[in-house]
């Protein structure tokens, strides 16, 4: 039995580009990321996605322009915690992307994301999203380096999802 801990991460897209944040700080210091954290016990899990994207880049998204995209799924070998990671992607947003104390912000081409700085998983699950795809991703690690396995599936709808996940 794990103890669920609720995160979210954004990515903001257009048809050729994806932006991505080099964390500066903290867990996942020196990866390429979308931008997110934690989900505080007083706040929804969209209000915390809107909340990090602003704090962590200085963009706005109206809520309704957020698309909930995924679901991932992290445990650790001999750790208690099981990282529930609520995925999001927008293609409308207001404010240039800018440096803060936790994000340095840049624009990819979808032909070059730099998968061997990023998290290990990123790679795999990342097609789901470039194709515009609903995934459920589920990764079993050793520290932080290393998958030892792993299963991702697409989905019909997010919305099925969580539906049949509670019952
Ligand atoms: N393995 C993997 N792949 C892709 N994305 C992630 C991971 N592990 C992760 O933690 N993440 C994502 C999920 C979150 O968006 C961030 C981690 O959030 P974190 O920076 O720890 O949360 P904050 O609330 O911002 O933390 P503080 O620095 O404020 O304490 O990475």
């Amino acid at each position: 039995m794990y103890i669920r801990k609720l995160y979210t991460l954004v990515f903001l897209r257009n048809d050729t580009h994806i932006l991505l944040g080099l964390k500066k700080r903290g867990f996942g210091v020196n990866k390429w990321n979308g931008f997110g954290g934690k989900v505080e016990a007083d706040e929804t899990i969209l209000d915390a996605a809107l909340r990090e994207l602003k704090e962590e880049c200085c963009v706005t998204v109206d809520r309704d322009n957020l698309k909930n995209i995924g679901h991932l799924e992290f445990t650790f070998t001999g750790e208690p915690t099981l990282m529930d990671v609520r995925v999001f992607s927008a293609t409308v947003f207001e404010g240039t992307p800018t440096e803060t104390d936790e994000m340095s912000p840049k624009w990819f081409p979808y032909t070059e994301i730099p998968f061997e700085d990023m998290w290990p998983d990123d790679v795999i699950w990342f097609p789901y999203m470039l194709k515009d795809k609903l995934f459920f991703g589920k990764f079993h690690y050793k520290g932080y380096d290393t998958i030892l396995n792993y299963n991702v599936e697409e989905l019909e709808s997010m919305q099925k999802f969580y539906h049949d996940k509670t019952k």
